[in-house]
């Protein structure tokens, strides 16, 4: 079923509702054209809703982005423990739309120092600069530093990323490697989407390989002193970071639209020095 929508058809919409249409009309000459119901229902309400300027100027994918349609949660939205298979997991908070959920005990104080003395010493070889290139790339935003564990690396990488993935409620094998990051006192992620925007080129490479990023779960391996919340600017919500807890968010329907309401950051670490651990699940099969 289509899920994509040419700019011809972008056309025939605004001006059929120009002409006075009932978007519900419109809605149903789609889905006989073998549109998805749901999703000619999101751009043609897209496209009622805003002004007549605007409607000529805006790209596909933003009308994706502005019509996102929340679906059932992935994330179990009653109960407050997880079981998996080897730990129970607390849930403290939940938002619903978008699906955000605050955790408690998803790692032990033991796995959280175990993930943190690992990172070290990997951490130390990812400042050596590409011997083939010499690139050496600084992102201003991203002031951390940061190593990853691919996936099965070691038995212990493996029951963390399968716990992991039982509390996501998503497959193990659609989940990017384990990417830590080290923030030292300053050290922030400014405001960002953790999807990769459609109407990028540079995105294109990275879908490729698994599709979408779907859901996130940031895990705190340590007590911040000061500072160092995950911010959603949007929802006005700020989160402490707590050795072992984590937030889990989700952002991509069955449809690939994503949902700006998930951007987020990391403020900056005031006191101390902050270390995380992000789990990152695609659409598809990731590696
Ligand atoms: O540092 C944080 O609290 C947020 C991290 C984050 O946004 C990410 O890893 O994608
Ligand atoms: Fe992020």
């Amino acid at each position: 079923m289509d899920t994509q929508i040419t700019p011809d058809w972008q056309n025939w919409i605004v001006e059929n509702l120009a002409r006075g249409c009932v978007p519900q009309s419109l809605v149903e000459v789609m889905a006989g054209k073998g549109f998805d119901p749901i999703f000619a229902n999101a751009i043609v309400f897209h496209f009622s809703s805003i002004s007549t300027q605007a409607k000529t100027a805006l790209p596909a994918a933003a009308v994706l982005a502005a019509g996102y349609i929340a679906e059932r949660p992935r994330f179990p939205m009653q109960g407050s423990v997880i079981k998996t298979h080897d730990r129970a997991v607390r849930v403290t908070a939940r938002v619903s739309a978008p699906v955000v959920a605050v955790l408690d005990d998803i790692l032990s104080p033991e796995e959280c120092d175990e993930l943190v003395r690992l990172s070290k010493s990997k951490l130390k070889r990812s400042t050596i600069v590409d011997p083939q290139t010499g690139a050496e790339e600084v992102i201003n935003d991203r002031s951390s530093f940061g190593t990853f564990f691919n996936a099965n690396e070691s038995e212990f990488i493996t029951r963390l990323d399968r716990r992991i993935a039982e509390v996501m409620h998503w497959p193990l094998e659609n989940g990017e490697g384990l990417q830590i990051l080290n923030y030292k006192m300053g050290g922030e992620y400014k405001p960002h989407f953790d999807y990769f925007p459609v109407a990028d080129p540079g995105s294109q490479v990275h879908l490729k390989n698994g599709g979408q990023r779907v859901s996130t779960m940031v895990i705190y391996l340590n007590d911040v002193d000061e500072g160092g919340e995950t911010i959603f600017p949007e929802l006005g919500m700020a989160i402490s970071p707590k050795k072992g807890a984590a937030v889990y968010f989700e952002y991509c329907n069955s449809h690939s639209q994503t949902d700006p309401l998930t951007l987020h950051g990391g403020n900056p670490v005031i006191k101390g020095e902050k270390w995380i651990a992000t789990k990152w699940m695609r659409q598809g099969r990731f590696g």
